[in-house]
């Protein structure tokens, strides 16, 4: 499902208006019967009666004067109130305006001087507040009066229903305008809005349900928006189907370079999400003075010991050998817990000047590489790089907190000026690809913010490389399953506990939920 801006929603409203011919009115008139039948329906669930209807002076607002009538041809007691001077009201908005008048359904404006403690009283008779303040076309800081009746909406602690996005919530970045109401459920409109899948937009969000309000699939089409929400129909589409006769070579063989003194626990993660992501076969090449430990931490997995120059950490010595497992290899991950070394910058050179194999760089991968990005032109092959926002800082020379900022901008230029498929891990990890098009997954809680839940990801990626996914796909459905994996962790044992072996162990209920079986 495509995810668009505000001034690209603006842009699909004007094509289909001007394009296609299908009046703004009308859609306002889908846009309110969606939101209807989604309050109706909540209210017939909770035996509610009474709705309040707060519009603002624009469309959003018109939508929510055609909410009203609704509710009120369907003898639901509602009232409206209008956060503002109705004589700037205009367009579609004024048309609904006019009609509820003579229907004569209940309207109160809102006067800025209006004591709050009467307007939350008010609020406070009815069951389900709709928030039709503001939609997309809210575009700077709220005004004292508009936030006053905002937190007023989040005061009087009812069920409330956005329209679009939750007023005070900038649909471009999901950032706050100065206060925003918070939604328990917003009804979007044909497309979600980078406003309401970014944090903290998200947060406001609430439930999040995509309704079509009659916008033409041309116009999207033709708009081509670059970015994604991954979804689970998705997902299930590009998950490799297993037949019956085949064996553990035709599911994908993995090689990885990982673990050095004190951080076999990553190697030992990374190995086990490529084998519970469905992938055959998995070697791991470690420091033989590791092996031991390895072969008792492993039981699927084969370990390659290497000669080691410098004790616990992988040598250049044996090249030849890595190089012969890896043109063997359908995937290679390189970088969990393998420490960070000179040696390893010269592993990375081999690879990326010999090897065509997908290759997945992890952690020290990624440190090696942050002074020495034009390795990266040396590649022969796909390339993932799975960064979380310090390594991506580190790669980039950017600070931490304008990446935050720039999240999609900062993922896609990297991945285009260097050709590789960039994760920038995160509350709503961005997936980026060389071709310009990017992901944003929704899946995923704070309680995957633990030590090795990125080595995790990086065998899910690597495991579906391996089973012949075309790497984008796969990164991008990996990022989904670790998501979705690491949210059924929470729901068994909750966020606070759970550690990444948690999010491997979930990985086989994640595929089932995902592949029925
Ligand atoms: N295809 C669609 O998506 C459809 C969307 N509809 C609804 O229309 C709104 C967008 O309506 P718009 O008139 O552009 O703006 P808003 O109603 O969101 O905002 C009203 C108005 O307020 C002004 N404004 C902006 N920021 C502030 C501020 N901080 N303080 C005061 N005033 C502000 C600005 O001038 C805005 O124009 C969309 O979300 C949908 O709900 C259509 O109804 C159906 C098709
Ligand atoms: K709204």
């Amino acid at each position: 499902m495509k995810i668009v801006s505000n001034t690209q929603m603006k842009q699909l409203d004007r094509m289909t208006i001007e394009q296609y011919g299908i009046p703004g009115i009308l859609l306002m008139e889908n846009a309110g019967i969606a939101v209807f039948h989604e309050v109706y329906h909540h209210l017939q669930m909770m035996g509610g009666k009474q709705v309040a209807v707060v519009c603002g002076r624009g469309n959003n607002g018109g939508d929510g004067f055609v909410v009203a009538r609704q509710l009120f041809q369907h003898n639901i007691k509602v009232k409206v109130f209008i956060s503002g001077n109705p004589a700037v009201i205009g367009g579609d908005a004024k048309t609904n305006l006019e009609i509820l008048k003579r229907l004569e359904v209940p309207i109160e404006v809102i006067s800025p001087g209006e004591n709050k403690n009467v307007f939350l009283g008010q609020l406070k008779q009815y069951d389900l507040i709709v928030d039709a303040i503001f939609g997309i076309g809210l575009d700077r800081n709220v005004d004292e009066f508009i936030g006053r009746v905002i937190e007023t909406i989040n005061e009087a602690e009812k069920t409330v229903v956005s329209i679009d996005i939750p007023s005070g919530v900038n649909a471009a970045d999901g950032s706050i305008c100065g206060t925003a109401v918070k939604a328990h459920k917003t009804i979007v409109f044909q497309l979600p809005k980078l406003g309401n899948i970014n944090y903290p937009g998200s947060y406001y969000t609430g439930e999040m349900i995509v309704k079509n309000i009659g916008i033409p699939q041309e116009a999207i089409i033709s708009l081509n928006p670059r970015i994604q929400m991954i979804t689970t129909d998705w997902v299930k589409s590009i998950l490799p189907k297993r037949k019956a006769d085949t064996h553990k070579g035709d599911y994908g063989r993995v090689y990885i370079v990982a673990g050095s003194t004190g951080m076999t626990g990553a190697a030992m993660l990374t190995c086990e999400a490529v084998l519970r992501s469905g992938a055959g076969l998995v070697k791991v090449a470690i420091p033989q003075s590791l092996n031991n430990i390895m072969e008792v931490r492993l039981t699927e997995a084969i370990t390659v010991p290497l000669p080691e120059l410098k004790k616990g950490v992988v040598g250049i010595s044996d090249i030849e050998k890595i190089m012969k497992t890896m043109s063997q290899s359908d995937a290679v991950a390189v970088g969990p817990g393998s420490g960070q070394s000179r040696e390893l910058e010269e592993v990375l050179r081999n690879i990326f000047e010999n090897s065509t194999t997908p290759i997945v760089l992890d952690a020290d991968a990624l440190n090696s590489l942050a002074n020495r990005k034009e390795l990266l032109k040396l590649l022969k092959g796909p390339a993932v790089l799975t960064p979380h926002p310090m390594e991506m800082a580190r790669l980039t020379q950017i600070a931490v907190e304008d990446i935050q900022k720039n999240r999609v901008e900062i993922a896609g230029e990297f991945a285009q000026k260097w050709n590789v498929i960039v994760v920038l891990k995160g509350a709503r990890t961005v997936v980026a690809a060389p071709s310009g098009e990017i992901f944003i997954n929704t899946t995923g809680n704070p309680g995957m913010a633990t030590a090795g839940s990125g080595d995790v990801l990086t065998g899910i990626i690597t495991g579906f490389i391996a089973q012949g996914i075309e790497p984008v796909s796969a990164t991008a459905a990996a990022v989904y399953i670790h998501g979705l994996a690491g949210d059924m962790a929470a729901g068994d044992i909750g966020e606070y506990g759970m550690m990444a072996g948690d999010i491997v162990t979930h990985l086989p209920h994640a595929l089932k939920k995902i592949v029925g079986k």
